[in-house]
């Protein structure tokens, strides 16, 4: 089954936003396969967010990646990446629908409170950067027998 990476932000977890979220992505039908509270290294930092690095708001961006402690987490199910996405709304909480993460907690395109994995390659990338394969459980759940 396909598996995406998500994160609580240190502004998510400062805001005690964690049980609404991992309770978003439970009731939705999503199977929660790893999970962790952690602060993330200036190295692993700047590896997750490697893509922007030229952007001018890098450097606030790993500054404030790093401030405190995120909720890294695994989540499987159908389509979840895209879904996922989907539930936490667009990176610019302005734009974010009512009814997502984003459009009912975020304010600045800043603290956007989550980060989701955008496709299966980046997906791939960020659980091999944030988890090893022994927190990466492989367990039944059997109400899923009711999700699909
Ligand atoms: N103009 C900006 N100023 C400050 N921070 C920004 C800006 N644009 C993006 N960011 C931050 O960089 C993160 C990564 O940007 P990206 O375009 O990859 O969005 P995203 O894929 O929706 O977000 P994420 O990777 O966190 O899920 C955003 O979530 C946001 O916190």
């Amino acid at each position: 089954m396909e598996k995406t990476f998500l994160m609580v932000k240190p502004d998510g977890v400062q805001r005690n936003l964690i049980g609404e979220i991992t309770s978003r992505f439970e009731k939705k039908g999503y199977k929660l396969a790893g999970a962790k509270l952690m602060v993330i290294s200036n190295s692993l930092a700047e590896e997750h967010y490697g893509e922007h690095k030229d952007k001018p708001f890098f450097s606030e961006l790993v500054e404030f990646i790093t401030s405190g402690p995120v909720f890294a987490m695994v989540w499987e199910g159908e389509n979840v990446i895209a879904g996922a996405r989907q539930m936490m709304g667009a990176t610019k909480p302005s734009d974010a629908a009512p009814g997502t993460i984003r459009g009912d907690f975020g304010v600045t395109v800043g603290k956007n409170v989550i980060h989701g994995s955008d496709s299966a390659d980046s997906a791939k990338r960020e659980l091999e950067l944030f988890f090893n394969s022994e927190e990466i459980l492989n367990y039944q759940k059997d109400n899923l027998n009711w999700v699909y």
